[in-house]
């Protein structure tokens, strides 16, 4: 099983992933960017906005993504894996190229490794404004909110293009009703 959860910055991901860690203690938990020692570098760099082109900073996280999937994703294919983001991130992020050539691009990069379950958390505007005036922003979240509201539309509709299993939960619901619906889901 290999599970992902998705959403913009602030969406709960890692507060739900917390969550899970105690529910699932034989599941592997990892994240992207950064699971991997490359990708711990690579994260570095785009977080801390070293890369000038926008193409450029696709192509780490890309980098990232490989990585990812050859040293953790399939090494541990016998195992529940949950990861903090994952390619439909590096699909609604990457808005500067037609979607259908980022779904290409990362389809190379995960060996058309697909996820058996995409948990998607939705924000509103007004609690997304909400929630970033609350922490201090890097490089990517100092974009704005209505970037990432069309990146989280993005995220929507790469999901449905790729026609996984998902499941879509408003972010805003309690902490403990977004648990219950994510752990529904797993069992299904
Ligand atoms: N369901 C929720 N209701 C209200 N606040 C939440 C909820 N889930 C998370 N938060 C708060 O929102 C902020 C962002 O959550 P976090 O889990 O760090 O998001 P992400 O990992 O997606 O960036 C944190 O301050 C967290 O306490
Ligand atoms: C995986 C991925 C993330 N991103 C962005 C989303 C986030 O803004 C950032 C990753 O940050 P994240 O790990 O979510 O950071 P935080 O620790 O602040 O929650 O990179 C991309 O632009 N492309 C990608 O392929």
């Amino acid at each position: 099983m290999y599970v992902v959860i998705e959403g913009i910055d602030t969406a709960g991901k890692s507060t739900q992933l917390e969550i899970l860690a105690k529910k699932y203690n034989n599941a592997v938990f990892t994240k992207e960017p950064g699971g991997t020692p490359i990708g711990s570098k690579l994260r570095q760099m785009v977080l801390t906005g070293e890369a000038n082109s926008k193409l450029a900073e696709m192509f780490l996280f890309l980098a990232d993504r490989a990585e990812h999937m050859q040293e953790i994703v399939l090494k541990n294919k016998d195992k529940m894996v949950i990861s903090d983001r994952s390619m439909i991130s590096g699909i609604a992020y990457a808005q500067n190229l037609p979607l259908k050539t980022v779904i290409d691009l990362n389809l190379i990069s995960t060996n058309n490794v697909l996820p058996s379950h995409v948990i998607l958390l939705k924000l509103s505007k007004k609690e997304l404004e909400n929630r970033l005036s609350q922490k201090e922003h890097d490089s990517i979240e100092a974009r704005g909110i209505d970037y990432l509201i069309d990146i989280q539309n993005r995220m929507e509709e790469t999901i449905k293009e790729l026609n996984l299993n998902y499941i879509f939960i408003d972010a805003s619901l309690s902490i403990e009703k977004i648990s219950k619906d994510i752990e529904d889901f797993l069992n299904e």
